[in-house]
């Protein structure tokens, strides 16, 4: 089988640096080009800190997706560059994986009639690391179960969106088999705005962003006499990459968008 050639936005970010290693040690995946806000027209070999690759660098997006014949966009720099890159992206017929978070809901459906449009697939994952997916699973049939629930959200301080894309995605899905509820007292009032997070149908959502910290979270819940809590930790970006893989091997048979990678496991 011939390889998948992927671009991918942000080589230089945390996430990007894992992807490009990730890619350069795979033998399905196949490097052609990388998107660059800084550096145009060099090869990834001639930046400082990047594997020595001879894949070429660009800023500008546009030129970069006609020029290089490629099957896949690796997407991981911000919100706003990511909805542009992504649409992008499905123009030039090139499959998106998108790890950005922060996309609003119209976006998403906007995205998703793209794909369906053009036949063409697309995964958005708000999380790549297999244990947040479980984690969020589980927490979905708990909810069935204990309907009372609070998320807690904890992420390192250059994070751009509030609240992450993983408690948004846990909350939805929460949503899928949790009736609208009020938590907390009828008569409870915040003397401090926002003590009380962030409410989706009544669930709270909490987020933190300390230095030190990578990406964790825990949900709780409540019911007589007892609580449960899941939780789950990614102590590294390496803990996202067997994901970006399995999506950008998966995404090759699509002809939707999907949106969470608990879609692409067996
Ligand atoms: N789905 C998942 O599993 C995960 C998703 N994420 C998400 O991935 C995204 C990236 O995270 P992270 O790597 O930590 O962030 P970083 O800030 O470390 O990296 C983002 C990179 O994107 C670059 N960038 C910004 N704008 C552009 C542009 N227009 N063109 C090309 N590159 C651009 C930045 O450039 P510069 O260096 O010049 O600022 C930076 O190098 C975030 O949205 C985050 O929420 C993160 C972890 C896991
Ligand atoms: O910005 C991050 O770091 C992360 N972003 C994603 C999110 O918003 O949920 C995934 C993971 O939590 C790391």
């Amino acid at each position: 089988m011939s390889n998948i050639r992927v671009i991918i936005a942000g080589p230089r970010g945390k996430m990007g640096k894992a992807a490009v290693q990730m890619v350069e040690s795979d033998n399905q995946l196949e490097l052609v080009a990388c998107i660059d806000r800084k550096y145009n027209g060099l090869s990834l070999k001639d930046i400082e800190g990047l594997p020595s690759l001879d894949a070429q660098v660009y800023t500008d997006a546009r030129e970069c997706m006609s020029e290089q014949d490629a099957d896949v966009l690796v997407e991981l720099t911000t919100p706003e560059n990511g909805y542009v890159h992504t649409r992008l992206a499905l123009e030039h017929n090139i499959r998106p994986v998108v790890g950005t978070t922060g996309f609003t809901q119209e976006q998403l459906d906007e995205l998703r009639k793209m794909c369906e449009d053009k036949g063409i697939g697309a995964v958005i994952a708000p999380n790549f690391a297999i244990g947040a997916v479980l984690m969020m699973q589980f927490s979905k049939w708990a909810a069935k179960h204990m309907p009372q629930v609070e998320i807690i959200e904890k992420h390192h301080d250059q994070k751009l969106d509030a609240p992450s894309g993983t408690a948004l995605k846990t909350a939805q899905l929460i949503q899928d088999v949790r009736e609208k509820q009020q938590q907390g007292h009828a008569d409870e009032k915040e003397t401090l705005q926002g003590a009380r997070g962030a409410d989706v149908d009544g669930m709270k959502i909490h987020s933190v962003r300390l230095p030190g910290l990578v990406a964790h979270q825990e949900v709780i819940f409540g019911g007589h006499g007892q609580t449960l809590t899941i939780k789950h930790d990614s102590y590294n970006r390496e803990s996202f990459m067997s994901g970006v893989k399995l999506a950008s091997e998966k995404v090759m048979g699509l002809q939707t968008l999907v949106y969470g990678l608990e879609h692409l496991l067996d």
